[in-house]
């Protein structure tokens, strides 16, 4: 039962035409610097291995933490459960595309990290678009890392934990945790903080993404066999844009805002908390809230309801069967009762709910970034026209004041 069990969960392969190549990016050695995930059309490769989706065992500590649950013990069972899938994309593999991509920026939502939604990221990426994962060092992240000079009394005492990176650079990798909420802490200034950060970060990562795109030579600290190069004159610089999950659905608000080269935004079960009322009427780009049926509640929905437009694009579609957790990954890794018990997982079958919510945000992309491709066959899910989907969302909502 053992591996015929497990050899039935994973990651959904990715269903585009592309094959899908995978590699990493740190700017430099800080915590202010771009960290993101990269996921592209590659050329078909066998000799390619496919990533770890968990690159290392410290983000199962962090989540530990982030759970509140006893990290020893945790961290023994994120192993065992999560430690040996991989990510549907081959790493560090050969870019290849015929024209140039529009490109895509994606913030993970609270206490998660840059490799949780590669379900969507490969998605995206098969169907032709170059997506940066971003890890945020916000401290709303379950774990990231940075890289520091080694002191001389470390050098010399060669106790510092030997990492990759590390013997090669006299580096020593830095561990920033998730931070909780403080007891008594009122939650919105940090949420509020933290919402701008994540914000500069998307686009900082898009800035690196231009400077790639340009040719200038960039340095990449982490020591990947990819070559950046060849990613001269990949993209398609005004077709550009943002996409998160929960935290992230606030943080692509936010970057829509600040940032007028990312040209629409795709919010995932997006929580609106972290976000100013003072900015809504300062989003001029559409929308598309696309929403799980468990998470939701009427304040929330009334807040993007805020950003309701006669003028600019905003829609909405709920899943049927969904919860918060159906759009990260891990509502693929587990059987269905552990995922129905984690509420990991809803009543919909997990694949059918993230390739709806795939093919009605490739729809959307496709109407607002002006692609020529043959998303709009699916243009009805952007409108709920699916037995699986409804239109806007099932919240019942207080009758607004007259
Ligand atoms: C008690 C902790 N308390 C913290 C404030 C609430 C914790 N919580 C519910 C959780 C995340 C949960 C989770 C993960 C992962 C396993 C595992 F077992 F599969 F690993 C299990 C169970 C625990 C479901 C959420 O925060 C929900 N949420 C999320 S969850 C994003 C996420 C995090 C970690 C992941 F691995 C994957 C996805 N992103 C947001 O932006 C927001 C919220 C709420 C408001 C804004």
């Amino acid at each position: 039962m053992g591996n015929r069990c497990s050899n039935h969960l994973g990651i959904p392969p990715p269903k585009g035409p592309s094959a899908v190549g995978c590699t990493d990016f740190m700017m430099d050695h800080t915590a202010q610097g771009s960290f993101f995930r990269l996921y592209y059309p590659c050329q078909e490769t066998e000799k390619a291995e496919k990533p770890d989706w968990v690159p290392s065992r410290e983000y199962f500590n962090g989540l530990a933490d982030f759970m509140k649950i006893n990290r020893s013990l945790s961290e023994r069972i994120f192993n065992h459960l999560f430690g040996s899938f991989k990510i549907p994309a081959y790493l560090d593999a050969p870019f290849k595309s015929n024209g140039k991509c529009p490109v895509v920026i994606f913030s993970h939502g609270l206490g998660a990290f840059r490799t949780l939604y590669s379900a969507i990221c490969a998605e995206l990426a098969s169907h032709g678009f170059i997506v940066a994962s971003v890890e945020h060092r916000d401290q709303s992240s379950s774990a990231t890392y940075y890289f520091r000079e080694k002191s001389d009394s470390e050098k010399a005492s060669k106790k510092v934990p030997k990492t990759r990176a590390s013997v090669q650079d006299n580096l020593a990798q830095v561990w920033m945790y998730y931070r909780a909420l403080q007891h008594g802490e009122s939650e919105f200034p940090l949420r509020n903080k933290q919402v701008k950060q994540r914000a500069d970060e998307c686009i900082l990562a898009l800035d690196k993404l231009t400077k790639i795109n340009s040719g200038t030579p960039v340095q990449n600290v982490l020591r990947t066999q990819f070559d950046w190069t060849t990613l001269e004159n990949s993209m398609d610089l005004c077709r550009i844009a943002v996409m998160g999950h929960s935290f992230g659905g606030a943080t692509a608000i936010e970057a829509l805002c600040k940032e007028v080269r990312f040209k629409c935004g795709v919010a995932l079960d997006a929580w609106m908390f972290p976000l100013d009322d003072e900015i809504f009427p300062r989003v001029k780009q559409p929308i598309f809230f696309i929403n799980s049926e468990k998470f939701q509640w009427a304040g929330n929905i009334s807040r993007m309801r805020k950003l309701d437009s006669a003028v600019i694009q905003r829609k909405m579609i709920t899943i049927r069967g969904t919860v918060h957790q159906s759009f990260p990954d891990f509502t693929f890794l587990t059987g269905n009762w552990i995922g129905k018990l984690m509420k990991l997982k809803g009543e919909i079958n997990p694949e059918l709910a993230i390739d709806l919510s795939n093919k009605a945000t490739l729809a959307f992309l496709q109407r607002h970034l002006g692609l020529e491709k043959n998303f709009n066959q699916w243009d009805p899910l952007i409108d709920g026209e699916d037995d699986n989907l409804i239109p806007g969302t099932n919240v019942i909502m207080l009758q607004s004041a007259i």
